[in-house]
């Protein structure tokens, strides 16, 4: 069973993604894996522009959990997606040192539930689950997908809402 961990940057993926290794996960990550897909850098916007049909068209399914913020476009069986509260999203990306572009960009997206609804047009309902980081902390955000990956906890999603930010 692969599952992967989706959502807007700055949600969380990668700090998740940490503990749930040190509980015996493989976990790989988007990043790591399609960097032999780079085409080239955009330095305005300081990222890599990466061939993510490419990346996606050759990825090899594997047991464990992929996470990324396209990781929602590979054939998984089961999907995670971290959501954060825009105003507590924008901090965090500040201090990440992302530009104002950037951070807009992104608070931009998650208040829009972007990632959201593009992983329930990939994938059934019932192997969704959403989860709002905000108050959490990363441990409790990576035991409650342990959880569901081991169908203790159903799949899912509506709870957020972050309409008002808009
Ligand atoms: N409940 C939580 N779950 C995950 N991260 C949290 C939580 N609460 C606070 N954080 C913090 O938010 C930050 C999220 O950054 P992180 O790099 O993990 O995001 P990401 O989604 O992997 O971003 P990217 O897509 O750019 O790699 C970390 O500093 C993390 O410690």
């Amino acid at each position: 069973m692969m599952v992967c961990i989706t959502g807007t940057p700055g949600t969380g993926k990668s700090a998740v993604s940490e503990i749930l290794r040190d509980k015996g996960y493989r976990v790989d990550s988007q990043n790591e894996t399609a960097k032999k897909y780079i085409i080239c850098s955009d330095f305005s916007r300081d990222t890599d522009i990466v061939d993510e049909d490419k990346w996606i068209e050759d990825f090899e399914p594997f047991e464990g959990i992929i996470e990324g913020h396209i990781t929602h476009y590979l054939p998984c069986d089961s999907v995670v997606v971290l959501r954060c509260r825009p105003d507590i999203l924008k901090e965090r990306l500040i201090k990440r040192g992302y530009g104002p572009e950037k951070v807009l960009e992104n608070v931009m997206a998650e208040a829009l539930d972007v990632v959201l609804i593009e992983a329930l047009e990939e994938h059934s309902q019932d192997s969704l689950l959403e989860i709002d980081t905000t108050e959490k902390s990363p441990e409790q955000t990576a035991d409650e997908i342990s959880k569901f990956m081991k169908g203790d906890i159903p799949g899912h999603f509506g709870d957020t809402d972050w309409s008002l930010f808009l």
